[in-house]
């Protein structure tokens, strides 16, 4: 699902007006029309007080057409206009004269702080005062309001975007904004629904379709991407029925070092899992029977020391190599790891000690090959592209960084971000059970297995993020949140695959007929 800039969505506005010869405020009446249905299927009818807040431009616009709603069907309505200035939209005074034409009761002015309503904790609080259009700093006493709005403790649920927020860029007062319980977004989520700053501006959201142009949102190319099961179906490779092992590649794991075995056994199973046909480990001596005991399917490769990595010679030819797990900074290692990239050619996912050690070492980076995937975790990120102010800074630091060294980031976290350049696929699989130790090498894994199996850099990232998160959502529901461990992730790559093909749950037949009924 694509996720529209602000300039974006204010033409696809023009652009529909146009093509479906609208007649003024008809957007906002879709708008306000829909908040309503949502509201009304889930309310029906109930008469909870319902405080509407609007602003004076669109979004109080679409907050005025719900309330329209709210009133003719009976619902138990306060309506509030919070009078921020006189600049008022056009469609703003439109919505605002056919409320006048359906209620006798105006809209309460709100100036300052004593006009304040009461709002009780069982009450709703419609926040329709500032959407995407919010250009400069909020006076004192409409933050009093959004303070309001949160000792109340009533359910709020917001317009567009929770008011006081921006949508591409950080808020400078952390208290001056609305935190939704609920927002209803026109046409596309917002980015800042997704990043650790400002994702706590809404706990859920929902998109609302207004019937945007079509072609428009097809042919727009976005900055940002949401990838879940939608978007990652059309790459699934199908096996042939004649299909035999050397069709899906040569994976090859290296990293290791005393204590760390266990991190290359968790990425060389999850390469298995995830599909490669045949999987090696590079790893120092110390781990070979541990992993050939615990890993029978895996071949195992050693280095000459028994504790470290110090010098990566294998006789294979791997399709793709996870490089890093494990394997420590020692200085040999270090030197290993330079030699190899000099002579490397494979495709590379390079993760932990690796990243760690190209950050000290900054005249490696030209030493990775093209579209390599790196997958670092924050503080990893940090080390490579340097301190970031917040995270729409991050984000275009690491896709400087991406596009200069022509690499794939993949940024780990709760919604992981995949860096493709100047482009951003946010991923949505995934739950803080996932917080444990090992469920990064997993992740390394599952992509290298998918290199090798042909799947190309930029869909083995977005495919193999997508799996590893699903994998831990499917592994939550055994395991919970406290006792998933990683290993349990690996567990699950196999459902998460047969998930692809799962279609959402239809209602029985009896059901229907009853609710028909
Ligand atoms: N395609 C879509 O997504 C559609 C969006 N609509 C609505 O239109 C909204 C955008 O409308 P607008 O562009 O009118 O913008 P807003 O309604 O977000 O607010 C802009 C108004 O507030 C003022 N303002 C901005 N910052 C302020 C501040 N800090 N203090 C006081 N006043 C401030 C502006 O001068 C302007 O008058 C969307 O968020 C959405 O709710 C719909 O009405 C139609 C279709
Ligand atoms: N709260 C969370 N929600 C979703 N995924 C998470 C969460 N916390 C961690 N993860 C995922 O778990 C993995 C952790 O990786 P990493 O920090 O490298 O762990 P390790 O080094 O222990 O293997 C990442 O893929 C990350 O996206
Ligand atoms: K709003």
């Amino acid at each position: 699902m694509k996720i529209f800039s602000k300039e974006q969505i204010y033409k696809g506005d023009k652009v529909t007006e146009e093509q479906q010869s609208l007649p003024p405020s008809e957007l906002m009446e879709r708008a306000g029309l829909q908040i309503f249905n949502w509201m009304h299927l889930r309310m029906q009818g109930a008469q909870v007080p319902i405080h509407v807040f609007c602003g004076i431009g669109n979004n109080g616009g679409d907050g005025l057409v719900l309330a329209r709603h709210l009133i003719t069907h009976g619902y138990n309505v306060e309506v509030y206009v919070v009078n921020c200035g006189n600049s008022r939209s056009k469609d703003f005074l439109t919505s605002y004269d056919k409320v006048k034409d359906v209620s006798k009761k105006w809209p309460q002015l709100l100036k300052c702080e004593t006009d304040f309503p009461d709002i009780h904790r069982d009450d709703i609080i419609v926040d329709a005062i500032f959407g995407i259009g919010l250009n400069r700093e909020i006076e004192s006493w409409i933050k009093a309001l959004f303070n309001h709005f949160k000792a109340s403790s009533a359910f709020t649920l917001s317009v567009d975007i929770p008011s006081g927020w921006f949508t591409d860029k950080p808020i400078e007062d952390n208290e001056g904004v609305v935190r939704a319980n609920y927002t209803l977004s026109f046409q596309s989520p917002k980015l800042i629904f997704f990043l650790p700053e400002t994702a706590d501006c809404t706990i859920q959201w929902e998109v609302i379709d207004i019937g945007i142009d079509r072609d428009y949102l097809m042919t727009t190319e976005t900055e940002y991407e949401l990838i879940s099961k939608n978007e990652v179906l059309p790459m699934y490779k199908p096996r042939d029925k004649y299909a035999h092992k050397g069709d899906f590649g040569h994976g090859l794991i290296v990293g290791g070092s005393y204590g760390k075995i266990g991190a290359v056994h968790l990425a060389t199973r999850s390469v298995l899992s995830s599909g490669a046909g045949l999987t090696t480990a590079f790893i120092p001596k110390c781990g070979y029977v541990p992993l050939q005991t615990s890993l029978p399917e895996a071949m195992v490769i050693t280095d000459a020391d028994t504790n470290k990595i110090t010098a990566i010679d294998f006789d294979i030819k791997p399709d793709a190599i996870g490089i890093g797990i494990g394997m420590g900074k020692f200085p040999d290692t270090v030197s290993a790891l330079k030699a190899f990239l000099k002579n490397n050619k494979a495709p590379l996912v390079i993760d932990a000690d690796a990243l760690n050690i190209i950050s000290e070492n900054n005249d490696l980076l030209k030493l990775i090959p093209e579209n390599s995937i790196l997958t670092p975790h924050p503080k990893e990120l940090e080390r490579l592209i340097g301190e970031w102010s917040n995270d729409f800074d991050k984000l275009k630091k690491a896709s400087d960084f991406s596009t200069k060294y022509k690499v794939l980031v993949i940024i780990k976290g709760a919604n992981t971000i995949i860096v493709y350049g100047q482009k951003k696929f946010i991923s949505v699989t995934g739950n803080p059970g996932m917080a444990t130790a090992g469920s990064g090498d997993v992740l390394t894994g599952i992509i290298t297995g998918l290199l090798c199996q042909k799947y190309n850099p930029l869909e083995s990232a977005l495919f193999g993020v997508y799996l590893h998160g699903k994998a831990g959502d499917l592994a939550l529901e055994e395991y919970g949140y406290q006792s998933l461990l990683a290993s349990h992730i690996v567990d699950y790559i196999g459902e998460a695959y047969i998930d692809l093909f799962k279609q959402p749950e239809q209602p029985q037949q009896e059901e229907v007929e009853a609710e028909n009924s």
